[in-house]
């Protein structure tokens, strides 16, 4: 059943349970596992060792490459075994257990990690735990939906477990880009220039020697939980398509528009889908997930090629695409995390960058990771990747959040992941604030006039004109540009009605 899946004859013995396997992990251990955004994580590996952990209790730290998916991380968070976490996750569960300061959760931007693994910045796993759907006749290993930083963490890693997922189709395999960035100081450039450029491998090449266990395994990845369009996210997008018209008409861009990136969540998942219906055409995407709009746009002609370093598809989309890959293969590259978000590459290519920000302020700062300042939401992700070397960097957002007890647009952001200087436009349903080439007091006009819910915008214009009077070259009142979010807390309003 598995033979065909394990084509190096030496590595069958190998094949274990995944309580055997999930025992080779220690106390203490760090260990890398694969899995981005729900998409391709090791599944029996980590679920034996959080049941292990109800009997013997156990700690490590937890490398991944952004998110898993079937409840993983809330399952090795009840367990206990979570000391570390890095550098993203989604889950309500671990979400309050590093809210509580109960697992030390290190919010990094997405290609950095195994950057910084690499020059021994941060401590090498002693163990892989990589989801597979093959290895090859070499013992290299072959990803499934996701690469992330799978191929860094089982070249670094001293002992690496493979899961092989019978779940996962096996043609999956050629869809991969394994390329790993050579050692400083004798770096060279990433041979990339087009978006659909392979410069790589099909599988992570390590000495199978390397491998010290085998699961087999049989389940699903988790379907995304992105909801369909709404009025606003539409509104949203509309008024992005006017905008990317508008720099058509204005020569800086042709119908191609360029690689475009779209962030996880509901609102870039949206914005993606209303391109369905605009003039643009021959899109691409060099981006980190593919989500659902990925596919809807290549069913509608619109998209020729998608790179990323995931495909996450709702249950919806999940079994059309996947059980007939053979129509897609040739219009998708799955990536290691680390060169789909490389700032060498993002720079290159010139990618407009789609994410979600919490909130943002008068000025263009986003934020995008922490409620009120304080208390951690998701991580920053591959936001700031793109952002800072994006051609275009787009921010959208609702102009409200909880029923209209919250703006997104505020005085001052009680966090800054994005700053002012990486930011190009902001979009709400209100409409856009185009910020390219705008001294501050310029962008707060436009920020305000542009974004800001109707109920919110007296406060901001008064906040705005109080600040001015006083002066700067960024004017604030600094005792009061927090007054929003203390009230929220306080009263859970950042405005009496
Ligand atoms: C893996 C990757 O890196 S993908 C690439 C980009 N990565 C990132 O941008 C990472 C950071 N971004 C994110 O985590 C998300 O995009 C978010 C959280 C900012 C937005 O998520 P979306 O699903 O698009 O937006 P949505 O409007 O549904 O908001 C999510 C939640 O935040 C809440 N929220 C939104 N704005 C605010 C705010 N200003 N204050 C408090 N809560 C807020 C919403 O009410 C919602 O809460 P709920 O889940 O209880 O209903």
């Amino acid at each position: 059943m598995y033979r065909d899946r394990i084509r190096l004859p030496s590595l069958l013995d190998k094949v274990m349970s995944a309580a055997d396997a999930a025992a080779l992990i220690e106390d203490g251990m760090t260990v890398g596992m694969s899995g981005f955004t729900r998409a391709g994580e090791a599944k029996a590996v980590p679920h034996a060792l959080a049941e292990r952990a109800k009997v013997t209790p156990l700690k490590i730290s937890l490398m991944t490459g952004a998110s898993l998916g079937n409840d993983l991380d809330k399952q090795l968070t009840e367990a206990g075994v979570l000391s570390r976490r890095m550098p993203f996750q989604v889950d309500s569960t671990l979400r309050k257990a590093i809210n509580a300061g109960e697992v030390m959760f290190i919010d990094q931007h997405l290609s950095e990690t195994v950057e910084q693994l690499r020059n021994q910045q941060l401590k090498l796993p002693d163990i892989a735990v990589i989801e597979a759907v093959a290895i090859t006749e070499q013992g290299h290993i072959v990803p499934t939906t996701s690469v992330g930083n799978s191929a860094s963490f089982a070249i670094f890693a001293k002992q690496v477990i493979v899961e092989i997922n019978l779940a996962h189709n096996a043609n999956l395999e050629g869809l991969h880009d394994i390329y790993i960035p050579t050692y400083r100081p004798t770096r060279t450039p990433i041979p990339l220039v087009k978006v659909d450029d392979r410069i790589g491998s099909t599988a992570i090449p390590i000495p199978p020697e390397k491998i010290v266990a085998i699961v087999i395994t049989q389940q699903s990845d988790s379907p995304s939980t992105v909801s369909v369009p709404d009025v606003d996210t539409n509104a949203i997008a509309e008024h992005l398509i006017t905008f990317f018209k508008q720099e058509v008409a204005a020569g800086r861009m042709t119908n191609k528009l360029g690689p475009l990136q779209a962030g996880i969540g509901n609102i870039a998942n949206a914005v993606m889908c209303g391109l369905i219906d605009s003039p643009f055409e021959d899109l691409t995407m060099y981006s980190e997930v593919l989500q659902d709009s990925t596919f809807d746009l290549i069913d509608a002609g619109k998209l020729s090629f998608a790179s990323g370093s995931s495909i996450t598809l709702s249950e919806r989309r999940n079994s059309d695409v996947f059980g007939n890959l053979e129509k897609y293969k040739d219009k998708l590259i799955l990536r290691p995390q680390e060169i789909s978000n490389h700032p060498e590459v993002v720079r290159r290519l010139g990618i407009i960058g789609i994410n979600t920000a919490l909130e943002f302020d008068i000025y263009g700062n986003v934020n995008s990771t922490h409620v009120c300042g304080t208390r951690m939401m998701n991580g920053i992700g591959g936001s700031g990747d793109f952002a800072r070397n994006a051609h275009l960097a787009v921010f959208v957002t609702k102009s409200i959040a909880k029923g209209g007890a919250i703006s997104s647009v505020v005085p001052m952001v009680s966090h800054v992941d994005h700053t002012e200087h990486d930011v190009d436009i902001l979009v709400t349903e209100v409409g856009l604030a185009d910020l390219r080439g705008l001294a501050p007091r310029e962008r707060a006009r436009v920020i305000i006039d542009n974004c800001v819910h109707p109920d919110f915008r007296q406060a901001l214009n008064d906040y705005f004109s109080a600040a001015c009077a006083i002066g700067g070259h960024t004017p604030h009142i600094l005792r009061e540009a927090l007054s929003w979010h203390m009230n929220l807390e306080e009263t859970g309003r950042m405005l009496a009605v």
